[in-house]
C-alpha cells in the first residue's frame, strides 16, 4: 500500500517534472562526493572534461553557455558544460565568472547584464539542485532504511522541487514579457556572495518545508496503514460472527418454526372457541337446528330464537291491531250510510263527528303501518344475521368434521389454521406459509374414496390443468396460486394467496343492495382482470364468474379466483370462438345463451365472461339476479329460462344512473356476435376512472 501511494504521488509529480532528473541527480550526486556524473557514456563523451579552477576558460564563454540554458527555463534539466563540471565549489567559479563578467557589463551594458543574471541563476539552480539532490538522498535512504525503495518514487519528488525551484528563479529574475531583469537580486549593490547565501538559505527553508511536508505525509500514510489494517481486522470479525449468526440461525430455525406455529395454533384455538361461543350465544337470539323425527326417518328443522320469536309476536299483535281499526272503520262507514234520512242539523252534527272518527282511524292505521315497517327492517336484519349464522354453524360443523382439523403442517411448511369453507370437492384452510411466512389458503382436494379409479384420474387431471393456467396468472385483480402437492393417494393440495375478506357471495347475503358507486369498483377490479387474462398470449375465459369466486380483501381489493372451469383459447381458435366441449357445467344463473345451445357444440370467447359480468353487476346493484332468480339450476334448464333470456328489464328501484343500465344492456347483448368482448367492453367510458 505505501509502495503504492508512493508511485501515485512520483507518477502524478514525475508529469510535471523534466525527464532528465535522474542524470541530473547522478550529476549533483557525483558532484557532492567528488565523482564524475553518471550521465551514459556516449552522452559524457560530448561533456568537456572538468578543469582545476586554476584551468577554467575566462568567465565569458562560461557565462555565455550559462546564459543560453537560462533563456529556455524549461531546458535547465539539459546537462550544460558549466554546470557538469561544476563541483561542490561551483559557486566559487560563478563568483569569479560574476567579476568578470561585471567588467564586460561596463562595455555592453544590456547583453551581459542579462547574462550575468542568468548566470547568477544557474548558480542558484545548481544550489538548489545540491540541496534537492541531497533531500532526495535523505528520502531515498529513509525508504530504503525501510527496505521499499524506490527509484521512481525518488525521481518523482526530486523533479517536482526542482520544477518549483526552477520556476521561482524564472518568476523572480526575468520578465517573461520583455526579457529585462526585474531586479530582485540587485546586480552591483550587494555583494554575490552575500546573494548566494541568501539564496541558499533561503532554499535550505524550501527544503526544509518540503521535507516536513514529506514527513507529514509519511505519518498520513503510517496513519492510513492503521486504519487499513484496523478495517480489515473489523471485516474479519464481522464475518466471524455473520457466519456465527447464521449458524445460530441455522439452529434456531426448527425451535422458532416452533414457537411460531404454537403460537399460530394458540390464537387458532383462540378464534375456534369465540366462534363457537358466538354461535352459541346468536343461536339463543335467532335460532337453532332442531331435529325431528317422524318415524324412522331423523330430519333436522330450523327453529328460531327469542329475538325472531318476539318480532314476529309483534308483527303479529301489530297485524291483529290493524285489522281491528279498520274493522271498526267499515262499521263506522255502515253506520253513516244507515242514518242518511236523519233531519238536516242532525246530519250536519254527525257528518263532522264521523269525519273526525275516520281520520282517528286512518291515522292510527297509519301509525301501524309504520311500526309496522319498523319491525319488517327489524326482522329483515335479523333474517341476515340468521344467514350469517347459519352459515357459520354449517362451517363449524364441517370443521369439526374435517380430518385437518388438527392443526396439521402440511409438506413441512404449510401450518394448517381454521377452516374458511368448504365447497363441492374441497376444504379451503386459512394456513400459515412457515417459509415464505404469510398467510395462505389450502385448499385440500379430496377424492372420493368410492370413486372409479378412471374418475380419481379425470379430477387429479382437471386439478392439474387448472394448476397449470391458474400458476402462470400473476395480477392484483387474480387470486395468485403459489404451490400443488400430494398429501396422500386421495388428496392433493393446492396452495392460494389469501384474502382477508369475504367472497362477493358472502357480502351479498349480507347486504343484497349494494350502492351504485361501491358496486361499480368492483365490477371495474372485475375487468381489469378479465383484461389481463385476454391480453396474454394465451388467451383465457375463466367461465365459472359468479359472486362465490370473487374474493374481497380487508381493503376491499376484489380478486377473481377458481379458475376450476376455466378454458385456453387456442391460437388457431376461429373469430366465433372455440367448442365448448364441457357444456353442462358451470352456475346457470351466471351463463349466456350460447352455452346452452343443444342443436350443435357452442362455440364461447371471452364474451361469456363479459355476459357473467353483466349478470354480476346487475345483481350487486338490484339484489337479484336478472334471468331465473328464483329458479333453480334444474328448473332454469328445463324451462329454458337463458335461453329465452332476450331483454333484460329493470327495476324501478333502486335508482341506477344511465350509464349504469347502458353497460349491463350492452354485457348482456342476447345476441353473442353482436356482443362486445372483454377487450370492446372495457373500453366502456362506465368503466374507466379519469380525474373530473
Ligand atoms: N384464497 C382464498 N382466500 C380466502 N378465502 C378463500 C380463498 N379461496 C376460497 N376461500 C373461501 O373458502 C370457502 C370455500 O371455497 P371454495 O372455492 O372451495 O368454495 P366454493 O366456490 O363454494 O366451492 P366450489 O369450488 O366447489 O364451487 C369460501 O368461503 C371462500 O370464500
Amino acid at each position: 500500500m505505501s509502495d503504492d501511494m508512493l508511485i501515485h504521488f512520483s507518477s502524478n509529480s514525475s508529469n510535471q517534472s523534466d525527464q532528465s532528473l535522474p542524470t541530473k541527480i547522478a550529476k549533483l550526486e557525483a558532484r557532492m562526493v567528488g565523482k564524475a556524473s553518471s550521465v551514459p557514456p556516449a552522452q559524457q563523451q560530448q561533456q568537456p572534461q572538468p578543469q582545476p579552477p586554476q584551468q577554467l576558460q575566462p568567465a565569458w564563454p562560461a557565462i555565455s553557455s550559462a546564459a543560453t540554458k537560462f533563456v529556455g527555463v524549461e531546458d535547465l534539466a539539459e546537462p550544460s558544460s558549466s554546470s557538469d563540471s561544476d563541483d561542490d565549489n561551483g559557486g566559487e567559479f560563478l563568483i569569479q565568472a560574476n567579476t568578470q563578467k561585471r567588467q564586460k557589463l561596463k562595455e555592453d551594458d544590456n547583453s551581459a547584464f542579462l547574462e550575468s543574471v542568468e548566470a547568477v541563476a544557474d548558480g542558484r539552480q545548481m544550489v538548489v539542485e545540491t540541496l534537492n539532490s541531497k533531500a532526495n538522498s535523505d528520502v531515498n535512504r529513509k525508504k530504503q532504511g525501510r527496505g521499499r525503495g524506490s527509484s521512481v518514487s525518488g525521481r518523482g519528488r526530486g523533479s517536482r522541487i526542482n520544477d518549483q525551484t526552477r520556476s521561482q528563479v524564472s518568476a523572480s529574475t526575468v520578465s517573461p514579457s520583455n526579457g529585462q531583469l526585474e531586479n530582485s537580486y540587485p546586480k552591483d549593490s550587494r555583494p554575490k556572495e552575500q546573494f548566494q547565501n541568501e539564496n541558499c538559505s533561503q532554499l535550505e527553508e524550501e527544503v526544509a518545508s518540503l521535507r516536513a511536508k514529506v514527513a507529514t505525509l509519511e505519518e498520513e500514510l503510517r496513519k492510513s496503514l492503521q486504519e487499513v489494517s484496523d478495517y480489515q481486522n473489523l471485516c474479519r470479525q464481522l464475518e466471524k460472527e455473520l457466519k456465527d449468526l447464521k449458524d445460530n440461525d441455522q439452529q434456531m430455525k426448527p425451535k422458532r418454526t416452533k414457537i411460531v406455529s404454537d403460537l399460530l395454533i394458540s390464537v387458532s384455538k383462540a378464534e375456534r372457541q369465540e366462534a363457537r361461543m358466538k354461535v352459541r350465544q346468536d343461536s339463543l337470539r335467532l335460532g337453532n337446528v332442531g331435529v325431528i323425527r317422524a318415524g324412522t326417518v331423523i330430519s333436522e328443522t330450523w327453529e328460531d330464537g327469542q329475538v325472531l320469536k318476539d318480532l314476529n309476536a309483534h308483527l303479529k299483535q301489530l297485524l291483529e291491531a290493524k285489522d281491528a281499526v279498520e274493522r271498526q272503520r267499515k262499521s263506522l262507514k255502515k253506520r253513516q250510510s244507515d242514518k242518511g234520512d236523519a233531519v238536516d242539523t242532525e246530519i250536519g252534527l254527525q257528518e263532522e263527528d264521523s269525519l273526525i272518527q275516520d281520520e282517528i282511524y286512518r291515522s292510527r292505521l297509519a301509525s301501524i303501518k309504520r311500526e309496522e315497517e319498523v319491525i319488517m327492517r327489524e326482522r329483515d336484519r335479523y333474517e341476515l344475521e340468521k344467514g350469517r349464522l347459519i352459515r357459520e354453524m354449517k362451517r363449524i360443523r364441517d370443521e369439526d368434521g374435517s380430518r385437518f382439523n388438527n392443526f396439521q403442517i402440511l409438506n413441512h411448511r404449510y401450518a394448517l389454521l381454521n377452516l374458511l369453507g368448504k365447497g363441492g370437492f374441497s376444504e379451503v384452510y386459512k394456513a400459515y406459509d412457515l417459509v415464505e411466512h404469510r398467510y395462505v389458503a389450502c385448499k385440500l382436494h379430496g377424492l372420493n374414496a368410492q370413486w372409479s379409479e378412471e374418475k380419481k384420474q379425470s379430477y387429479i387431471r382437471h386439478a392439474i390443468r387448472e394448476y397449470n393456467i391458474h400458476k402462470t396468472l400473476v395480477h392484483h385483480h387474480i387470486v395468485r396460486l403459489w404451490d400443488i402437492f400430494e398429501i396422500d393417494q386421495n388428496t392433493f393440495c393446492t396452495v392460494l394467496e389469501y384474502c382477508s375478506g369475504k367472497d362477493l357471495d358472502a357480502v351479498l347475503k349480507a347486504t343484497p343492495v349494494l350502492p351504485e358507486r361501491e358496486a361499480r369498483i368492483v365490477i371495474v377490479q372485475i375487468f381489469q382482470g378479465l383484461v389481463y387474462l385476454n391480453k396474454r398470449t394465451q388467451k383465457i375465459i375463466h367461465y365459472d364468474l359468479k359472486p362465490g369466486n370473487v374474493l374481497i380483501d380487508e381493503f376491499g381489493v376484489a380478486k377473481v379466483t377458481d379458475f376450476g372451469l376455466s378454458k385456453i383459447v387456442e391460437d388457431d381458435v376461429g373469430s366465433q370462438g372455440m367448442e365448448l366441449t364441457s357444456q353442462g357445467a358451470g352456475t346457470y344463473w351466471y351463463l349466456p345463451p350460447e352455452c346452452f345451445e343443444l342443436s350443435k357444440t357452442p362455440l364461447i370467447s371471452s364474451k361469456v365472461d363479459v355476459w357473467s359480468a353483466g349478470i354480476l353487476f346487475y345483481q350487486m346493484l338490484f339484489g337479484r339476479r336478472p334471468f331465473g332468480h328464483d329458479q333453480t339450476q334444474e328448473r332454469i334448464l328445463r324451462e329454458d329460462t337463458i335461453i329465452k333470456a332476450r331483454k333484460v328489464e329493470f327495476p324501478s328501484r333502486p335508482a341506477v344512473s344511465n350509464e349504469a343500465k347502458e353497460l349491463i344492456r350492452r354485457c348482456l347483448t342476447y345476441n353473442q356476435a353482436e356482443r362486445p368482448d372483454v377487450l370492446t367492453i372495457a373500453q366502456d367510458p362506465y368503466l374507466t376512472y379519469t380525474k373530473k
